[in-house]
């Protein structure tokens, strides 16, 4: 990266190009988690901004700030090291965890480094995208030798915000009138996972994107960024590109596909992508809560009646995911899965 002439791999089509423009200045909501706030409020602001944005931002989660600096810290010493040490610990079409230089959003490559590990580590995902091969593999962490600490705190990490996504979960649930815990069970042995994200400076921040435009496959995410920014996200009452302003000790969270179809589209997982700039490096912290393999995603039934029919058909998860990850090592000439694949047309 970093060469004069831009690999076209990274140049995005006209239509999906940055570009600079005044919008009418408006921010996702910036929601207080304290535990001295009455939750009923809590579950109203959250249902709210789900249904207006499919995004707000969280403070007083209770993750601890040093524990969140020392992600950072460590995250950006393991980015800094030579190229060599980090491709030890590379990720191939075996073994999806670990490091990773060349990824694909939408075809379109990414100006972008990332470290993936399993919050389970050795989690059970199918062998292959095709429906009827029943085969299962191992996914299993790897973890750089350079120091100690780097696994130690991210093994911590995980769990904190692990913890934190149950609750959100709970309270989205609630905010739709379904019981918090209705779908706590799709998570044991779940294939949840977090990603370090390092955006290097990009001399050309107007071809390239440091994520393609995209929705994600989760039920949520828990998203940390530093205070470069780069985050937009498509505003859904007129489809326009708004940035995420960074806010200290926040989290960014959005409803993710699978929250989408359980909600029978009452929440939308809303597109997003991530700017880069000629100047500044950024770095960046999804937490993807992510089911088992074997959990099939269709709408709660509770939200589904004669007048209000299903919107999806259901689908398998670990096919899902099998299926997405086709697109992360190479250009396909094909657009990769979607959750819109599985909607019903009424
Ligand atoms: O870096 C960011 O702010 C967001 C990254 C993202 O959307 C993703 O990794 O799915
Ligand atoms: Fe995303």
């Amino acid at each position: 990266m970093g060469n004069i002439d831009l690999d076209p791999a990274f140049i995005q089509s006209t239509e999906h190009r940055p570009v600079p423009k005044v919008v009418e200045v408006s921010e996702i909501p910036v929601i207080d988690l304290s535990g001295s706030r009455d939750e009923s409020l809590i579950i109203s602001e959250i249902g709210k901004a789900c249904e207006e944005w499919g995004f707000f931002q969280i403070v007083n989660h209770g993750v601890p700030s040093e524990l969140c600096k020392e992600v950072e810290i460590e995250g950006k010493k393991f980015f800094g090291l030579e190229s060599e040490e980090k491709r030890k610990v590379k990720r191939d079409e075996v073994n999806a965890m670990g490091y990773h230089d060349g990824e694909h959003t939408k075809n379109v490559r990414d100006w972008k480094e990332v470290f993936d590990y399993l919050v389970e580590d050795n989690a059970q995902v199918p062998s292959s995208y095709e429906p009827d091969d029943k085969d299962l593999r191992t996914l299993t962490n790897q973890w750089p030798q350079h120091s100690p600490q780097f696994r130690k705190t991210m093994e911590e990490y995980a769990r904190e915000v692990e913890k934190l996504s149950y609750k959100l979960l709970g309270w989205i649930l609630s905010s739709l009138g379904l019981a918090a815990d209705k779908f706590h069970g799709c998570f044991k042995n779940q294939l949840s996972m977090v990603r370090l994200n390092y955006y290097p400076p990009c001399p050309f921040p107007h071809l390239a994107l440091g994520v393609g435009h995209h929705k994600d496959s989760s039920a949520l995410t828990v998203l940390a960024q530093d205070e470069v920014g780069g985050l937009q996200v498509k505003r859904k009452s007129d489809g326009e590109w708004i940035p995420v302003r960074p806010c200290p000790n926040a989290y960014i969270i959005n409803v993710g596909d699978i929250v989408q179809v359980w909600s029978n589209d009452k929440y939308e997982s809303v597109e997003h992508r991530v700017v880069v700039n000629t100047t500044k490096e950024r770095f960046s912290v999804p937490f993807f809560f992510f089911p088992a393999h074997h959990v099939n995603v269709s709408p709660a039934e509770e939200l589904v009646s004669e007048e209000n029919p299903a919107k999806f058909k259901e689908y398998n998860y670990g096919k899902f995911f099998a299926n997405r990850n086709r697109s992360d090592f190479k250009k396909r000439d094909v657009e990769n899965i979607q959750i819109q694949h599985f909607r019903i047309l009424n």
